[in-house]
């Protein structure tokens, strides 16, 4: 069994428990006073490499990343730091998230919100909206195709935006045929969980202009942004070397800084 697979019946476990709990109608009727979705596509525009800065506690590949206490303050941090979109883990049993730490999130920033998650069902997308997020996240490798679609048709029309999350060719090819406007290449391969940065500079040509790009997974710090940048990326997301780091919202303003040059742009070239 890959780690991954292991991932998804927990989460299909951990899914069953809190539909017990909590209906769908509770959930929708929760999801209609949560409040007014904040705009992804704008945050995650324009000729800059923007900011995605991830909340997360630990991961399958590392154990143990930070105690974070307090992952709005954290948030508020990123924010300061400049970020555009913060991301929230909240898969709890390998990454020690939660739906409250979206929520406490949500309450203490101004930026977008994305739900990152194994989102396999329409059930977690109301979760997502009611408990405050503004974009969720969708993998290709755990989803059939129908369920792809359907998904990400399901996330627009409750005002979700849809990160479409890839790894491979194929998935590339899926995730553009489904109506993906917003696709993240992961590096990490979740099957193995070894790193790959040079996967996006191998796929990203493939992805139309006008659908927004993201580079996840492991920039340490701003030389790894900007050879995404120099790769296609519209922005970056990035974990571990934020939460590990001493300075958060130091290590995100150098990520905006480099992102804001125009000459990281491949349209530039890298010599500037
Ligand atoms: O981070 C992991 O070990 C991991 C393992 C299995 C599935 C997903 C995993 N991580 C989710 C992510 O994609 C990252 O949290 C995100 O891209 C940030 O990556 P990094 O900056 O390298 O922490």
């Amino acid at each position: 069994m890959s780690v991954l697979d292991d991932i998804l019946d927990g989460v299909r476990a951990d899914l069953a428990t809190r539909q017990q709990a909590v209906s769908l109608d509770e959930l929708k009727e929760r999801a209609g006073r949560a409040p007014t979705p904040r705009d992804a596509y704008a945050a995650l525009g324009g000729d800059r490499v923007s900011v995605i800065a991830e909340v997360k506690r630990s991961s399958p590949s590392k154990g143990a990343l930070a105690a974070i206490a307090d992952p709005a303050a954290l948030a508020a941090d990123y924010e300061a730091g400049g970020a555009h979109v913060i991301s929230v883990l909240t898969e709890q049993r390998r990454f020690g998230g939660s739906l409250d730490d979206l929520a406490a999130v949500r309450a203490r920033v101004d930026i977008p919100i994305l739900r990152k998650d194994f989102i396999l069902t329409a059930y977690q997308l109301w979760e997502a909206r009611a408990y405050g997020a503004d974009l969720a996240l969708l993998m290709v490798v755990s989803l059939e195709q129908e369920a792809l679609v359907s998904l990400i048709e399901r996330a627009d029309s409750i005002g979700l935006a849809p990160l479409v999350e890839v790894h491979t060719v194929e998935e590339t090819e899926r995730a553009i045929a489904a109506g993906a406007k917003i696709i993240g290449i992961n590096a990490r391969d979740l099957k193995t969980l070894e790193v790959d940065r040079d996967v996006f500079s191998k796929i990203a040509p493939m992805i139309p202009d006008d659908i927004i790009k993201i580079a996840e997974s492991g920039v340490r710090g701003p030389h790894d942004l900007l050879a995404y940048a120099r790769g296609g990326a519209d922005a970056v997301l990035v974990g571990e070397s934020l939460v590990t780091g001493k300075d958060p919202r130091k290590a995100v303003e150098a990520l905006v800084t480099a992102g804001a040059h125009p000459a990281t742009r491949p349209d530039h070239g890298s010599e500037g």
